[in-house]
């Protein structure tokens, strides 16, 4: 892992941006709020990840072969500065790319270079992005605080309509 002030170049997002020569510590990356583990196993992220509470996990491989046709859409809604009302939780499993977040001044980003067994933590509410590096793949496991939504309900019995149809599904006429 290696943090940076982007150099703000106009190279291409993949492209490293590191010519400013200033690297930062995991200190500072603490100081706006990201918590950065260099190179940890699968068992420590089991005991970070019971620790910080987080229930649930996924897998995302962003790369060609992973999201195929939503692959162009991907990348550019994760490189569109962005923020989360939750933590964002990625241990990356294969690859590398780039989380970049805003300075504590807001006044440049500050680029954080992430590699196989590397665990970020970029906490709700801060501004962020992502894009791959020149290698163009990352396989990362994604942990949540709570179970994704799209656990299966199943029909109450004795339940004539469907009480959730106008709550979720507003495209289906009534
Ligand atoms: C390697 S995960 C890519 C970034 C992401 O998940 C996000 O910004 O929500
Ligand atoms: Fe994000």
């Amino acid at each position: 892992m290696r943090a940076y002030y982007h150099d703000e170049s106009n190279e291409h997002p993949t492209a490293r941006h590191d010519s400013t020569g200033e690297y930062l510590d995991l200190n500072a990356l603490k100081e706006v709020g990201v918590l950065a583990f260099v190179n940890q196993s699968l068992e420590n992220v089991d005991a970070i990840a019971l620790e910080r509470g987080y229930v649930a996990r996924d897998e995302i491989r962003v790369s060609k072969e992973g999201l195929g046709d939503g692959y162009e859409a991907k990348i550019k809604a994760f490189y569109e500065e962005h923020l989360h009302e939750d933590e964002e939780i990625r241990y990356i499993r294969e690859g590398s790319g780039y989380f970049d977040v805003r300075s504590k001044d807001d006044s440049r980003w500050i680029r954080i270079h992430v590699e196989k067994n590397d665990l970020i933590i970029v906490p709700a509410g801060i501004y962020h992005r992502f894009t791959l590096d020149s290698k163009n793949a990352v396989r990362a496991v994604r942990l949540f605080k709570e179970a994704p939504k799209w656990i299966a309900l199943p029909r109450e019995p004795g339940l004539e309509t469907n009480p959730y149809r106008q709550q979720y599904v507003s495209s289906i006429s009534a």
